[in-house]
């Protein structure tokens, strides 16, 4: 029988989830086997006593940055972005529905009868019943990303750290879909990734952890398990966190 104990260095942690990551491997969209597979991911953490709160990113439908270059307002585009975010959050809580897992969907646009308005009280108290709390429509600002989302609601949350689920399995020297010979980071400074300009999350999110004190590992969330290792502190990842030797 596996072992799917986590250690107790984790309360209570915010996952964020790249949108894109969810097209598994199809052009655009919702391929509901990979949200099936981050589903099973989730329930295995929260089974292991650790509360969970979850922001889904929206790049797998629609980007505001993409509707503005084709001549878009971009606040419009921006909301249609958020938008997208809330369709994610819906799949998400279908497919950890479907397997036990008890949720809420909280959006930052108020929606009444799709799901809840963001309540930062009633979050917590969903959380502390053991709710995953999918956030949704990023901070309901355009101009931002759901990467400064899930920033703001770790902090909010007071979360023990942000885990960055994506498509790549850590922090590189450089973008590792554009340059071959980028190297991976075990271990950096939020000043590392701030000076070094290093794009894998917004500078406003990472700022916001270093103001909050929250470290922020980011890790491939496409390999089925990988958000179990990595919250053991196994598997390739890397820790962005004060000091790079207290990481
Ligand atoms: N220095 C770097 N190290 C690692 N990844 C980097 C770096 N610079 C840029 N990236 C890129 O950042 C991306 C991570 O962001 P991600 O794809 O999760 O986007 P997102 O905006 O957070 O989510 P969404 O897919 O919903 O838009 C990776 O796919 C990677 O190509
Ligand atoms: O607070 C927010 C969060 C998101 N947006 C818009 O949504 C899309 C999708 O989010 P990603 O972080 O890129 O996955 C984003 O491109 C923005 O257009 C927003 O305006 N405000």
């Amino acid at each position: 029988m596996s072992d799917t104990s986590a250690p107790q260095k984790y309360r209570r942690i915010l996952l964020k989830v790249s949108g894109e990551v969810l097209m598994g491997d199809t052009p655009y969209g919702i391929d509901t086997k990979t949200v099936q597979s981050v589903a099973d991911d989730v329930a295995e953490i929260v089974k292991s006593g650790v509360e969970l709160c979850l922001v889904i990113g929206g790049g797998n439908i629609f980007r505001g940055m993409a509707g503005a270059a084709k001549g878009m307002e971009r606040s419009s585009a921006d909301y249609m972005g958020m938008l997208a975010t809330v369709m994610n959050a819906l799949a998400m809580q279908d497919a950890l529905e479907r397997i036990g897992v008890e949720t809420r969907v909280q959006s930052a646009i108020p929606m009444a009868t799709v799901c809840e308005p963001y309540i930062r009280r009633r979050a917590q108290r969903h959380l502390e019943k053991g709710r995953v709390v999918i956030f949704a429509a990023g901070t309901g600002n355009p101009f931002f990303t759901t990467d400064t989302a899930a920033a703001l609601r770790a902090a909010e949350m007071q979360c023990d750290a942000l885990f960055k689920g994506t498509s790549v399995d850590g922090v590189y020297t450089a973008d590792p879909k554009k340059d071959p010979k980028a190297e991976r980071y075990d271990r950096l400074s939020y000043m590392d990734v701030l000076a070094k300009d290093l794009r894998v999350m917004d500078a406003s999110a990472v700022a916001l952890m270093r103001d909050s004190n929250i470290p922020i590992i980011v890790f491939s969330i496409k390999g089925r398990g990988n958000l179990l290792s990595v919250l053991r502190g196994e598997g390739t990842h890397t820790v962005v966190a004060q000091d790079r030797a207290a990481a």
